[in-house]
């Protein structure tokens, strides 16, 4: 536990078996508050698994998973997780298509209040500047009253990490924002999420290099559940174990 002091999510020596196959194998992993990290590897290296346990979903067989210098997430479940301040974006977008943009953020700033009942009610002040503010994060300024069906792939991409944000979570894990997206949208989305962290610690999984590079921080790279390398994403490119079992296939 002492260890874990400084940082925002702290992984030490964690493993996880499927079937006697290990997903995760003694993997270690710090990030320090308000850092963003990309994580990059191979298919079936363990990225999704490893968001897995430090959202609750799945247990680990061993290790320490650290939250905010001293809370053991392993002792938590899906929905505490979430409470606490861990906020997860999966590939595929999941906003209220018939709501228009505004709404959607409002549902999320509500939380558990129900959807009529949260259209219904008043609006606080609190709440309205609230979204004006995240719809600035976001660039979607323009595009409050209209419905998120019309907005484009990315543009829901971004109103999702917008919903998470209403939530308010230390710590945001993204998985492959830029899947689906055109160049110029690749581009904006490692703006927005450079415009979030510091204040947030950021985990993001990506495949695409150019994205990677667009972000400019330290990289993880992962391979059969542990990290391969770690440094910037020059340093773990001339790395020659890094090349022959991602880079270079
Ligand atoms: N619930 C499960 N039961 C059995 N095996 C699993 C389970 N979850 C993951 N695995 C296996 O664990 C390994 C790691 O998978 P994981 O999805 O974490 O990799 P990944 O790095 O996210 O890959 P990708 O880039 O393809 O998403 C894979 O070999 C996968 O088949």
């Amino acid at each position: 536990m002492e260890f874990a002091r400084g940082s925002m999510l702290y992984l030490d020596d964690v493993s996880v078996s499927f079937d006697g196959f290990k997903a995760i194998n003694g993997l270690s992993l710090m990030l320090a508050p308000g850092e963003m990290r990309a994580v990059i590897g191979p298919n079936g290296a363990g990225k999704t698994t490893m968001m897995d346990i430090i959202t609750g979903k799945t247990r680990p067989d061993h290790g320490d998973v650290i939250f905010d210098q001293s809370i053991d997430l392993t002792r938590h479940d899906e929905t505490d997780i979430a409470r606490m301040g861990i906020g997860r974006k999966f590939q595929k977008p999941t906003v209220f298509e018939t709501h228009t943009v505004a709404d959607n953020l409002l549902l999320s700033l509500a939380g558990k209040r129900g959807v009529f009942e949260t259209l219904l009610a008043q609006i606080t002040g609190a709440e309205a500047r609230r979204i004006e503010e995240i719809l600035e994060t976001i660039r979607l300024e323009e595009r409050r009253d209209d419905l998120a069906a019309d907005l484009s792939h990315g543009q829901k991409q971004w109103l999702e990490i917008g919903m998470l944000l209403a939530q308010d979570p230390k710590v945001l894990l993204v998985d492959e924002p830029a899947a689906g997206m055109t160049d110029a949208e690749t581009m904006a989305t490692a703006d927005l999420l450079k415009r979030i962290a510091g204040e947030h610690t950021v985990m993001v999984v990506e495949h695409d290099m150019e994205f990677v590079r667009a972000l400019g921080v330290k990289v993880t790279v992962l391979n059969e559940g542990s990290v391969l390398a770690e440094g910037s994403l020059d340093h773990v490119s001339a790395d020659p174990h890094v090349i022959e079992s991602y880079l270079g296939r």
